[in-house]
């Protein structure tokens, strides 16, 4: 366990409790991994929303105590009244954003994931699959590199285990990683290959309900030889690119320093004079490419973001309705 979380517990804590870490998560509650082995947190109103990946503290009768506080954290928007923002995975240090060199390449594509890594507080790494298969790798390699001189940049053939071996400076002993990347480019490949055994084998997990009857969920965690351990969930597939702001400005902070060369404050680097930005197209420091896709992924999440807050507006709205009729169904049966 990284020294992040353990710096955060007191010495008493250290004394009577024991460390755990969300597995998975059902309806009867969570699966927990701990020193001794695995076991389930019954589902509790009392209990805080936690997601894979968390860290918590266990008394010595295995009752909740507390959350450690998240290093990371992916979430998402989810429909409903009640719930709005889903948790996805919790405290993961490094992303893969896969992408495969053939038809999927996009460097666009590639932008967004980093925007939702960097929103995560989530080191990312593009893992560029397929290079078997492609003739033009180093070009493309290039290209991504382009986007961020200090982002991590890696091709391999998924398909070969030894290929992948560059891959294993992020997967050491107390690293977690996940990965996102559209379907078909090699992500479930690319965990076999880590793994060094196909996944199918080990894709499902039994465990007991509170009934005592076994459910088989679809595993989600994997510990892979090198020590680091790999989430792999669906939600990760269906991450949206809401409340994103920080994570798009910090993706494409070449821009942000160039706005603030422009004349004017207000600039919307169209075709105003002493736009910092428009030089730089033609100069070709910078690609238009690039410029549309950053005012194209803000105005997405500002939309995003703004239909989230109005479900949250709606839900206090909601909270306050059912506090007004419960306190009037009380006087009505007090009488007055
Ligand atoms: N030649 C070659 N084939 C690859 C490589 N990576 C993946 N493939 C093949 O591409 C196909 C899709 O790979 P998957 O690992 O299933 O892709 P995925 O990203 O998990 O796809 P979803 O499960 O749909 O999200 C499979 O037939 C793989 O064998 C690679 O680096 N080189
Ligand atoms: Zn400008």
């Amino acid at each position: 366990m990284a020294s992040f979380f353990q710096q955060q517990l007191n010495l008493e804590e250290l004394e009577y409790t024991n460390i755990a870490r969300v597995c998975g998560h059902h309806r009867n509650g969570y699966l927990l991994h701990t020193i001794q082995g695995t076991l389930t947190l019954h589902a509790n109103p009392a209990l805080p929303e936690m997601t894979l990946g968390d860290w918590l503290l266990l008394d010595q009768q295995q009752h909740f105590v507390r959350l450690l506080e998240r290093k990371s954290l992916f979430k998402r928007k989810a429909a409903g009244t009640k719930v709005t923002e889903q948790l996805i995975a919790a405290n993961v240090d490094t992303l893969f954003i896969v992408c495969s060199l053939n038809q999927d390449f996009n460097l666009s594509r590639i932008e967004r994931y980093l925007a939702l890594a960097h929103e995560a507080a989530v080191t990312p790494v593009v893992v560029l699959t397929k290079a078997d298969l492609c003739a033009a790798a180093a070009e493309k390699c290039q290209a991504v590199q382009a986007l961020d001189p200090f982002l991590a940049v890696a091709s391999v053939n998924a398909l070969d285990q030894d290929n992948c071996a560059a891959l294993l400076s992020w997967c050491g002993t107390g690293q977690t990683l996940s990965l996102l990347g559209s379907s078909g480019v090699g992500k479930s490949t690319l965990v076999n290959s880590l793994l060094g055994h196909d996944i199918q084998k080990t894709a499902a997990i039994r465990e007991d309900d509170s009934k005592g009857r076994h459910t088989t969920t679809a595993r989600t965690m994997h510990f892979l030889p090198s020590g680091a351990v790999l989430i792999d969930t669906p939600g990760m597939r269906e991450l949206q690119l809401a409340e994103c702001e920080t994570g798009v400005r910090r993706t494409f902070a070449d821009i942000e320093q160039l706005a603030q060369q422009c004349r004017f404050s207000d600039c919307q680097h169209q075709s105003e004079p002493g736009c910092a930005i428009q030089q730089a197209i033609s100069s070709g420091a910078l690609e238009p490419r690039r410029l549309s896709n950053y005012q194209k992924l803000l105005a997405e999440q500002a939309r995003n973001s703004a239909s989230l807050q109005q479900l949250h507006a709606q839900d206090r709205q909601f909270g306050r309705m059912v506090k007004t009729l419960s306190a009037a169904s009380r006087k009505l049966k007090k009488g007055y």
